[in-house]
């Protein structure tokens, strides 16, 4: 999930608007915008060419749906009722003259009707509004001629600045390291009063957070070969090909009578037996014969169906009446009837389970048909878990005055469980440099992947980062990730023992720790065992308009279900970090922009959320 910009489309056309022409221009723009900025999130609009109908959607995409861009497309010419300049100029708090000149600029260079436009753009609160053409051909390339700036347009507007810095740098060509935006934190316990009072670590978005993690975390090279009847949940490491056909014999699919199918319906003389297990008749069966067969046996050679018995009587039984002699085919074969011709399940040399795949119990069945009794995986990371924090105790110990039980380690370890990795409880540290340091040489000892909660925000007692650097000589990649919950998310490597250790400093909030688990976390390991499926699945959900009145976007726990078959959801309640009940019952992840419901307004907003599934 990338960075985004909220974008809203608004086609000013009156006859878009009443429906006798169709709107070409917003998807267009639609299309462009989904190109260029992919993981943007678009909300749309038609409004006549009247100037309170426009006035009105701009202000409530500015003030309530904290759009960061609005592209009008149309009314912006000579015709009389052209009045989206007009509408414009009564919502922007400052123009932005240099977008409008560079779209007339660069048009000019294609028509010289671009003289005609009338576009103005520019600012209200953190809203960009920029007015272009309404022929789809002429909205395209003028948001074309202003696309790049956008970005960086949006980060000073959001007053994100590191990432305003970074562009400033790129646009002076200095290089990142000489401008030193990571500066670790050294600062000593016993010099509180020095402490920093602004995070050293740059805010990175969602995105960059993982695109780090992947670029530290390579993917395992090593495979061991290991029985397949444990082999449940690892990934392979080899395709595997059937080296035998299944079924290896014509098997029959009913218990009945092999017959041949030219004999069409009548009496056949029942020769003999063919039951599972037997060995394959090489005798031919002859015509007005039937051999009484069960589901599974070898069809005999000659026989080309097999005839259910609830489609035959008896014609004659033996004198003591136990014996089947002859019996009536009453409904007429067909040829290959209820027969499994050899290999039809499986061929040989057929690519039977892929590389990367995560076997599945299905999967372990396959290996079983096909006597494959050991199979190649790749080997799996180990990985520890710490909880931090002198107010943490363990569930089982009493709890004193302003202390709490663990539950972080709890989540963690059965979060790790259920998406099919074993982790290790390494203990509790305390919040003095000593313990966490003791802590973490013990986990490393045993461990490649260490996961720790709490001590990662700004107190004098979060001491992990320190410990980290100034012990282990790590190398912190990012500290501050722009997400609600999981803002002091700490990744870094350092190396132990000749082997690089990755750690996760998760944050002590149990929301925070369970949330940034599953997006950061888990990923992660899926990526370093080499699965084929590293994230989860993301589906666009339509509801009810939820609030954020953080700057950050928010992950908020939902459950998505199914009404009336349709897909929607529904909030598990306050979303506060602390409350690990909003992580109960929920199924999702939304991403949720900056959005605060009008005061006094029923809030019957539906919008479109980028869901993150999973099951907890
Ligand atoms: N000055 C600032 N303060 C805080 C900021 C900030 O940016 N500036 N960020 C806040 C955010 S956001 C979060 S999230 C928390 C993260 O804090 P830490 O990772 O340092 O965690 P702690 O301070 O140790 O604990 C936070 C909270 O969680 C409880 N906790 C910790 N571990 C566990 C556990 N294993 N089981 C249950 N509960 C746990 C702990 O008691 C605290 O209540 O920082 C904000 N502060
Ligand atoms: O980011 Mo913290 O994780 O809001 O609670
Ligand atoms: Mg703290």
């Amino acid at each position: 999930m990338a960075a985004p910009i909220k974008f809203g489309i608004l086609t000013v056309s009156d006859t878009c608007f009443n429906g006798t022409k169709a709107d070409t221009s917003g998807p267009k723009l639609n299309e462009e915008i989904k190109r260029e900025f992919p993981n943007s999130q678009v909300i749309f609009h038609i409004a006549p060419d009247e100037l309170p109908s426009i006035k009105e959607c701009l202000l409530k995409w500015c003030d309530y749906h904290m759009c960061d861009v609005i592209l009008t497309t149309g009314g912006t010419g000579f015709s009389p009722r052209d009045v989206t300049p007009e509408a414009t100029r009564q919502v922007i708090e400052k123009e932005a003259p240099g977008l409008a000149y560079a779209m007339v600029a660069r048009s000019l260079a294609i028509t010289e009707m671009a003289m005609l436009s009338r576009a103005v753009c520019g600012i209200r609160k953190k809203t960009i509004i920029a007015n272009l053409p309404g022929s789809e051909k002429g909205a395209a390339e003028c948001f074309g001629f202003i696309k790049n700036a956008i970005p960086h347009a949006v980060n000073v507007l959001a007053d994100r600045q590191d990432l305003v810095t970074k562009e400033h740098v790129t646009i002076q060509g200095i290089s990142l390291e000489k401008v030193g935006t990571i500066s670790p934190s050294k600062v000593k316990l016993d010099n509180v009063a020095a402490r920093n009072r602004i995070s050293p670590y740059p805010l990175v978005e969602v995105s960059k957070a993982t695109e780090i993690i992947r670029r530290e975390c390579s993917p395992t090279l090593e495979i061991e070969v290991i029985p397949f009847e444990k082999s449940a949940n690892r990934i392979l490491a080899e395709d595997v090909l059937a080296t035998e056909a299944v079924p290896p014999f014509r098997a029959s699919m009913k218990d009945g009578y092999a017959v041949k199918s030219e004999d069409g319906v009548g009496n056949r003389i029942v020769r003999e037996v063919a039951a599972a297990g037997d060995m394959p008749s090489e005798e031919e069966l002859k015509a007005g014969e039937a051999i009484r067969i069960s589901t599974g046996a070898p069809v005999p050679p000659g026989a080309d169906a097999v005839v259910q018995v609830e489609d035959t009587s008896i014609v004659e039984t033996s004198t003591d009446g136990t014996k089947e002699l002859s019996i009536e085919i009453k409904v007429a074969p067909i040829c290959g009837q209820d027969i499994r011709d050899i290999g039809s399940d499986v061929k040989v040399n057929e690519l039977v389970l892929k590389k990367y795949d995560r076997i599945s119990p299905a999967h372990v069945g396959v290996l079983a048909v096909l006597g494959k009794t050991e199979v190649k995986v790749y080997k799996r990371r180990a990985v520890g878990v710490i909880s931090t924090g002198n107010e943490i105790k363990n569930p089982k110990d009493n709890v004193g005055p302003g202390q709490i039980r663990d539950c972080n380690k709890f989540t963690l370890l059965n979060l790790l469980k259920k998406y099919y990795y074993e982790a290790e409880d390494c203990g509790m540290a305390k919040d003095d440099p000593d313990s966490m340091k003791k802590a973490l040489h013990a986990a490393f000892s045993k461990n490649d992947v260490v996961i720790t909660s709490g001590g990662v925000s700004m107190g004098e007692f979060d001491v992990l980062k320190q410990v980290l650097e100034q012990d282990f000589d790590a190398m912190i990649h990012f500290a501050r990730v722009n997400m609600k919950p999981g803002k002091p998310t700490t990744f870094a490597t350092c190396s132990f023992a000749g082997k690089t250790k990755v750690v996760f400093g998760l944050p002590g909030n149990p929301v925070s720790c369970g949330v940034t688990c599953l997006l950061f976390v888990i990923p992660t390991l899926r990526h370093i065992e080499r699965s084929a499926v590293i994230d989860f699945p993301i589906m666009n959900v339509i509801a009810t308009a939820l609030e954020n009145k953080d700057n950050r976007p928010e992950y908020q726990r939902v459950r998505v279900y199914q009404q009336s078959g349709v897909t929607t959801l529904l909030s598990t309640g306050n979303q506060t970090s602390s409350r690990l009940n909003s992580l109960v019952g929920a199924n999702g992840l939304a991403l949720v922009y900056n959005y605060v419901i009008p005061k006094n307004s029923y809030n019957n907003s539906r919008l479109s959320y980028q869901v993150m599934l999973f099951d907890v």
